[in-house]
């Protein structure tokens, strides 16, 4: 699904005006209509007093299409018109007319000054006041009152996007914070970053029918990695296929204390299907792997407590380091002979990303295509801090661009940077996953991927996708506090399972 910047949506709206064709007022009407079917869905108490702020434009047109819509479907509304500026859309204007009379819908003009509104604590709060037409910070007196509207105890819900909030860029001014954001045809950039957590909510999209030539013509390098997408990334596993068939995968990982990050790799690769997954580990850590997996192959370092000695390469189709690793003087001297010798792309995560962030020549002669699973804290150890979150997603695709690298930003919509320009933010997930050994397990799965013959692109997007989606899957079992990184692999069958069927169904 592509993600479109505010200017793009005008146009992708102005192109289904002329191209449907529809009025721009049928199109609010569509619009709001379908805003306000999922709000029923939502909020079914018909008997919450329901509060509707509307602004000056066409965000507030849809808020006065859905006053009417509620009210029609049995709701107790009432209509908070601001006065932010003389200068009303027409669709506005239109739909204030159309608003029913004599009293049915209570509406409340306010002008800069008023007293602030008072609300019964049951309220719903719908926030219509400013979409993506914002073209500056809210300050002020509708600043005020929008942290006025923060402060009550009421449910807040958006249309479109919190007022406030910048669709594409980081937002400066005072913001709506809403419990729930509904947004029309396509996710707003804005939505993924961790800086609007609080101002978005938990957030929906609902196409309102935009004309499909019209988002297939827009360019944009950001994409929503929806079920949709990697369902097609997905390979058959063939009928007649040996262990030989689905790849060798080395993980060089873990260190004396530090074993359980590699076990955890080493389980996701081989639950993501690789044919054969080889640890190599330092010499004491023998019987740990040997004990508790089974299923892994073991190739041993000659020191004791650390990696120190690149392994032969050539069994291996796919190569993942870093997991426990250790960032000791020897290891960065293997790391970098590593680097050199290998001809596959590599898959980094932890102290590998660690020890290149200190010798940067390193990123420079990484194999082309190679897969950096950095958290946010790596991200910055190797590639400098940014004011904010758009600027960091900024400088993961032009990194990604310049090295030739994908860069895998781990977080809530992991991000997965390519090295064409183009980034993908995952659907899949939830906050349980944010626990120790998480991030070992994905760095497992994409190597696994990769050794089954798996595209770099693929395995980077498909292994995050079914990583958050596995992790979605132990939610049937665990909570969201219960869940641990081992939970994660052993969910991988029942997210193989579900994209598979979602696959049949697309
Ligand atoms: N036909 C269309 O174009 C459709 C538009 N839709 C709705 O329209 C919205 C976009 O409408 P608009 O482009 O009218 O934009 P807005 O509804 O966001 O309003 C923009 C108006 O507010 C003013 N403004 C912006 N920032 C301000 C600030 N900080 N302080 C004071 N005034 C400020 C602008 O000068 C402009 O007059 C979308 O978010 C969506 O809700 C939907 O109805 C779908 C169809
Ligand atoms: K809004």
């Amino acid at each position: 699904m592509k993600i479109c910047s505010a200017a793009q949506i005008r146009e992708l709206d102005a192109y289904t005006i002329n191209h449907e064709p529809i009025s721009s007022l049928e199109l609010m009407e569509r619009a709001a209509a379908c805003f306000t079917r999922w709000l029923i869905q939502a909020y079914p108490d018909q008997q919450r007093p329901v509060h509707i702020f509307c602004g000056i434009g066409n965000n507030a047109g849809d808020g006065l299409v859905a006053a009417r819509l509620l009210h029609h479907s049995g709701y107790d509304v009432r209509v908070h018109t601001c006065r932010i500026s003389p200068n009303r859309s027409e669709d506005f204007e239109a739909n204030l007319k159309r608003l029913p009379g004599h009293g049915a819908i209570g509406a409340s003009p306010i002008a800069e000054g008023d007293p602030m509104p008072e609300l019964p604590e049951e309220a719903l709060v719908i926030d219509a006041l400013f979409g993506s037409g914002l073209n500056r910070p809210v300050k002020g007196y509708w600043g005020d009152l929008l942290q006025h509207l923060n402060g009550l105890n009421v449910n807040r819900v958006a249309i479109d996007i919190p007022s406030g909030v910048y669709a594409d860029q980081s937002t400066t001014g005072v913001a709506f914070h809403a419990h729930r954001t509904f947004a029309f045809e396509l996710p707003k950039l804005a939505f993924l970053f961790p800086e609007n957590a609080e101002r978005v909510g938990q957030w929906t999209v609902r196409s309102i029918g935009l004309h499909p030539e019209a988002i297939a013509q827009a360019e944009t390098s950001n994409y929503y990695l929806t079920e949709e997408t990697a369902c097609t990334l997905l390979r058959p596993r063939a009928k007649f296929s040996h262990k030989g068939t689905h790849g060798h995968a080395l993980l060089i990982m873990g260190s004396y204390g530090k074993m359980g990050a590699a076990l955890l790799a080493a389980r996701g690769a081989l639950r993501s299907g690789a044919g054969l997954v080889s640890l190599h580990v330092p010499k004491i850590s023998y019987n740990i792997v040997q004990t508790a997996l089974p299923e892994a192959m073991v190739s041993l370092d000659g020191h004791e407590l650390q990696f120190t000695e690149v392994p032969q390469l050539d069994a291996y189709q796919a190569i993942g380091i870093g997991c426990g690793l250790g960032q000791g003087t020897l290891t960065q001297k293997a790391l970098s002979q590593l680097i050199a010798l290998a001809d596959q792309p590599l898959v980094l995560d932890a102290d590998a990303l660690n020890i290149i962030s200190t010798q940067p020549d390193l990123l420079k002669a990484l194999p082309s295509q190679s897969i950096l699973t950095p958290h946010p804290k790596e991200f910055e150890r190797l590639f400098g801090p940014t004011p904010n979150h758009f600027k960091r997603h900024e400088l993961q695709i032009r990194k990604a661009r310049e090295h030739g690298v994908i860069i895998v930003l781990k977080g809530a919509h992991t991000s997965i940077a390519l090295p064409n320009g183009r980034s993908y933010f995952n659907s899949t997930g939830n906050a349980g996953m944010a626990t120790g050994g998480s991030g070992d397990v994905l760095a497992g799965i994409i190597t696994g991927l990769l050794a089954q013959g798996y595209t770099p692109e693929a395995a980077a997007l498909l292994g995050v996708f079914l990583h958050g989606l596995a992790g979605d899957c132990a939610l049937q079992r665990e909570s969201e506090e219960s869940l641990i990184a081992g939970d994660i692999p052993d969910a991988l069958g029942l997210a193989y399972q579900q994209l598979r069927k979602a696959g049949n169904r697309h």
